[in-house]
């Protein structure tokens, strides 16, 4: 079997790719991940599908670093060892991830909010005092639109809706440039309009950086999916297109068919 350096023998300009080799991890006996194995393109945007305890979340910590695995290879680009780098210098290297819950600044409005992500600085009033560059300022306006909040970027956070909420907090991972997005169940407790513009900004990020969404709703799963994932008790169960993982009886079995 080709190694991922074989497979892609340059691979400096091609930040965002993320190789995931027969990595295990125990929880005291338990096999949480189970010789896994996933490879992702740059610019690719994949769905991470499967029952509860499949070890969706687990996979999602030993690429950034909280969880060391026991066993296996996760290489980020050619070069970029994941498992040697500690939490922060994981974040460095530009892997970005947005847990479920939206964790955004309530007291603070959308512009502020976003201000903070680009200065990456936890002295919260220093940064708010501070002068913005004008490149800053037209990324911050560009991430606005982009998340759909340009006309609302004097509205303090804890005025938004909960999908609101959660475009603010995509927009401030993305001033933090990343060249790979974790995502974890983005849609949970959205509207279906909402849901359907997730959607539409998830596929917007791609192509410039790697996306990686968590998600069960497979309504959203098959709106922007090209390449879904399933996992499995620890392990890549099928990986293909939407129609191809819903036609295999495997995933019906153990997934699709609850
Ligand atoms: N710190 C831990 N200690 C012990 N067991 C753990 C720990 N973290 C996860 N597990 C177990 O590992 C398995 C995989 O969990 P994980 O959270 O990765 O699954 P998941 O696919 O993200 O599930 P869900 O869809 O419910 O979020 C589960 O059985 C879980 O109970």
């Amino acid at each position: 079997m080709n190694t991922h350096a074989e497979a892609h023998p340059s691979l400096d300009h091609h930040r965002g790719a993320l190789f995931v080799e027969n990595v295990s991890v125990s929880f005291d006996g338990f096999k949480a991940l189970n010789e896994l194995t996933l490879y992702m393109d740059p610019g690719e945007l994949r769905c991470l599908i499967g029952p509860n305890g499949a070890g969706k979340t687990t996979l999602m910590d030993v690429i950034t670093g909280k969880t060391r695995p026991d066993a296996g290879e996760v290489f980020f680009g050619d070069r970029i060892d994941l498992l040697r780098l500690s939490e922060a210098q994981i974040a460095e290297v530009g892997i970005g991830r947005k847990f479920q819950k939206p964790t955004v600044f309530e007291q603070l409005s959308v512009h502020e909010n976003l201000a903070l992500a680009l200065k990456q600085d936890r002295r919260v009033w220093a940064t708010l005092r501070a002068k913005l560059t004008g490149s800053e300022r037209d990324r911050m306006d560009e991430a606005a639109v982009l998340i759909g909040l340009a006309e609302n970027q004097q509205r303090l956070a804890g005025t938004l809706s909960h999908g609101q909420k959660q475009w603010l907090e995509i927009g401030m991972l993305l001033l933090q440039e990343p060249h790979l997005m974790l995502i974890d169940e983005p849609v949970a407790g959205m509207t279906r309009g909402e849901i359907e513009r997730t959607a539409e900004l998830l596929q917007a990020l791609a192509g410039e950086r790697s996306v990686l969404v968590v998600e069960h709703d497979m309504e959203f799963v098959r709106s922007i999916a090209r390449h879904v994932t399933v996992l499995h008790q620890g392990h890549v169960l099928a990986e293909g297109t939407m129609a191809q993982i819903q036609s295999d009886p495997r995933v019906i079995e153990v997934y699709l068919g609850e």
